[in-house]
């Protein structure tokens, strides 16, 4: 069965940010974000709230990772990030010099994944390993 998670990331404020005070504005839980300025706003949920401490590994392993290692096995899947200009799209699914993003960590799992899927093929004792190599 088909399951969609959405979870929205929130990402440090930048100082031109800071200046107009836009940490006023927004607050969170964790499946949440609603107006701190209006008293009866209501909230937009998600599946989850990704803190603005959380880094790319930490989003990966929690939310890319599964979908990786299902994807190795023949299950669809797909990873996007959706979100209006300087929201963090980049940052999140390329990265940076200083920290990798999920593309990269997931490049790293599929690779790693194939070639244990492939030395383990050759292991007499795992046939059902040597069905999963033939699927590729
Ligand atoms: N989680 C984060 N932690 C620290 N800095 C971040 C984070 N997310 C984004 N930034 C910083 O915020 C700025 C804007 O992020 P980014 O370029 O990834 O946005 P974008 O959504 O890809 O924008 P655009 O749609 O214009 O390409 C960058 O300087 C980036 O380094």
């Amino acid at each position: 069965m088909a399951q969609q998670i959405v979870a929205v990331r929130i990402r440090p404020l930048v100082e031109r940010e800071i200046k107009v005070g836009a940490q006023d504005y927004w607050d969170s839980s964790s499946t949440a974000i609603f107006r701190k300025d209006v008293s009866d706003s209501l909230p937009f949920v998600f599946d989850h709230v990704i803190g603005k401490e959380e880094i790319n590994r930490d989003v990966y392993n929690v939310f890319g990772k599964d979908i990786v290692t299902g994807a190795v096995k023949g299950i669809n899947g797909t990873i996007f990030a959706y979100g209006q200009t300087s929201s963090g799209k980049t940052h999140t699914m390329l990265g940076s010099d200083t920290e990798p993003g999920l593309i990269s960590y997931a490049m790293n799992d599929i690779f790693s994944l194939v070639q244990l899927v492939r030395l383990m093929s050759c292991h007499y004792a795992m046939p059902q390993l040597f069905y999963l190599y033939l699927e590729f």
